[in-house]
């Protein structure tokens, strides 16, 4: 917060397969969010609460987005529970999409939206939901071990553009409390950090995954996680589209929904999924800094 923010702010909330945001409109980049601010909007007990924070800046006003603004309007500048930034987030990107739609800020169904992982297309679908191409998942070589109490598995590495470690177990329930970040090696792997999949197999191209994530501990759902985990999965499964030239399709089913994942023969990934607003409000700026007047106003 600048000094100068003295009115109240304006934000909503939103989710995706129960991957929950605060979203803070700020076309002209005028709100400073320092880390202690993200975290008191996305405090569950004390704050709006979320996994994370989309804050809806015009790119031409960001500088980490002036060179996408020719292509794409609008920058999510994504925070994590905890402050810190990210360079993706896949249900985020849906709900910023459907932000855009809900404040009349876009009239077609299409939207290109500049993240730090690039831009990324969003289509509004009419059934309600929304789809996203999230670009090409890389999956290096270097792998990981994942370690919860006594067990430990193999991961494999992919990147979405943000980072994941993929282990396969024999049951959900052997990931047990993900609210500590599972134990990883080497961490050299990861220098900025990782978000961690546990996968277990549903039926033919069907799984079902939990996420510990970066920044904001176990969530309902990951859309960039459910990628990682569906290109993890065919690669498994001897499943590549770019040498069958046919997509591949997995639902990934997380605690809060399910998410349709396609890799085309081009390697494109591509996720559909819901993505709701559920309540608007304003916050009183002097709170965010740290002061006890809360007054919060919302609707739901
Ligand atoms: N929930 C997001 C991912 C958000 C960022 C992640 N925690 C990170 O730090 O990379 C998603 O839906 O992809």
């Amino acid at each position: 917060m600048t000094s100068a923010q003295t009115s109240p702010i304006a934000f909503l909330k939103g989710h995706g397969t129960e991957n929950d945001f605060v979203i803070v409109p700020d076309p002209d980049n005028g709100i400073d969010l320092p880390a202690a601010v993200v975290a008191r909007l996305c405090d569950r007990r004390a704050g709006i609460g979320g996994d994370g924070v989309l804050h809806v800046v015009r790119s031409a006003a960001h500088p980490e987005a002036r060179a996408m603004a020719d292509e794409a309007e609008w920058f999510m500048d994504y925070r994590n529970a905890d402050g810190s930034v990210a360079e993706m987030c896949g249900n985020g990107v849906r709900v910023f999409a459907r932000y855009l739609e809900h404040a009349g800020l876009i009239t077609a169904g299409e939207v290109a939206v500049a993240t730090r992982g690039g831009v990324k297309r969003v289509h509004l679908d009419k059934d309600g939901s929304v789809t996203v191409s999230m670009g090409r998942a890389l999956l290096p070589e270097a792998g990981v071990t994942v370690t919860v109490g006594d067990r430990s598995w193999p991961a494999r590495n992919v990147n979405m553009g943000n980072p994941h470690a993929v282990a396969f177990v024999d049951s959900l329930d052997h990931a047990g409390d993900l609210h500590a970040e599972p134990p990883y090696s080497p961490a050299e792997v990861y220098p900025d950090g990782v978000n961690i999949e546990f996968v277990v197999d549903r039926g033919p191209r069907h799984v079902a995954m939990r996420v510990h994530e970066r920044g904001a501990a176990e969530t309902r759902s990951c859309g960039t996680g459910a990628c990682a985990v569906a290109v993890a999965t065919a690669r498994r499964d001897g499943a590549d589209p770019a040498e069958t030239g046919a997509p591949v399709t997995y639902t990934v089913d997380v605690l809060g929904g399910t998410l349709l994942i396609t890799e085309h023969p081009d390697g494109a990934v591509e996720m559909t999924g819901p993505a709701v607003i559920v309540a608007e409000g304003t916050v009183d700026p002097d709170w965010l800094v740290g002061g006890t007047a809360g007054n919060v106003t919302a609707t739901a």
